[in-house]
């Protein structure tokens, strides 16, 4: 096996349409899931290591990067999908909330990337070229988010550790984030939502995966970019 590349929460979305891209192109990845849906299956059958993680507690992220490095002594890059897209109307508990936001989308990116770094330097010490940490934050980034206020506050800390790590690891490692605003609906999102959401950006559009695709691939084509963000978001900050 080449240096695979880790995604994480890639049972489905965007995750598995970057893990289907990353295969069809040969190369060798590893992914996480937490359901065990159809999806990964056929993963497995398409070559890929499936391996169960649910980042909900500390010692599930520990054991997960245990389990990995029983998989792989390199790693080409890690890319951080997984993710809850919660809100507080949806909680009452709002500590607990706020806990499990910035667990998934801090903690365990910020964790994995401090146990993970040697898996990355080997990669790069084989191939004489950069390893790539690539974060999936989010617009509300710049904005907050007054109904997913601890969404927002946590992906903009893996927003901030983007810059932090990045500094800390190169120029052996790059780490980038991609900031998209609506990629695609949930099956469950009304007519009303899904007007109300297009009208917010320039583009009035449901891009789809292949622009995360576009972007995760132009991060790992560079060789110069790193600790920054990149926006996939229509425009949405002129409207
Ligand atoms: N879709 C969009 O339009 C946008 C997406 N983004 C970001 O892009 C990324 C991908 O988005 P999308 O595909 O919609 O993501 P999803 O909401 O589909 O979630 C991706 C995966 O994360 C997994 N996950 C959630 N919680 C945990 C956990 N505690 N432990 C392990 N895995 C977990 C889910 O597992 P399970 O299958 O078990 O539920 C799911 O498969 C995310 O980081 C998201 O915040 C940002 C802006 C817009
Ligand atoms: N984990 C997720 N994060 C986000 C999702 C999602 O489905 N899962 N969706 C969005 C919205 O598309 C938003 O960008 C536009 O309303 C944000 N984050």
């Amino acid at each position: 096996m080449t240096s695979p590349i880790l995604i994480t929460g890639a049972g489905q979305r965007i995750g598995l349409a970057l893990a289907e891209h990353l295969l069809a192109t040969g190369q060798d990845i590893i992914v996480t899931y937490r359901t065990r849906h159809l999806s990964i299956d056929d993963l497995e059958r398409k070559g890929a290591t499936c391996l169960y993680a649910d980042f909900s507690q500390d010692d599930a992220i520990y054991s997960f990067i245990n389990e990995l490095k029983h998989h792989t002594t390199s790693l080409k890059a890690i890319i951080h999908n997984a993710s809850s897209w919660d809100c507080e109307a949806n909680n009452p508990d709002s500590a607990a909330l706020f806990d499990n936001m910035m667990r998934i989308h801090a903690k365990t990116p910020y964790l994995i990337n401090l146990q993970c770094a040697d898996l990355l330097l080997a990669y790069q010490n084989k191939n004489n070229t950069p390893a790539d940490i690539i974060h999936l934050t989010d617009y509300v980034v710049e904005t907050g988010s007054p109904k997913h206020l601890a969404y927002a506050a946590s992906k903009a800390a893996l927003h901030n550790l983007t810059k932090s790590f990045a500094a800390k690891y190169a120029p052996h490692i790059k780490v980038n984030a991609i900031a998209p605003s609506l990629i695609i609906f949930n099956d469950d999102d009304d007519e009303h939502y899904r007007a109300k959401t297009l009208k917010k950006s320039l583009m009035g559009i449901e891009p789809g995966c292949g622009e995360i695709i576009n972007s995760v691939e132009l991060l790992l084509n560079s060789h110069y970019i790193t600790g920054r963000s990149l926006p996939v978001d229509g425009g949405r900050h002129l409207k």
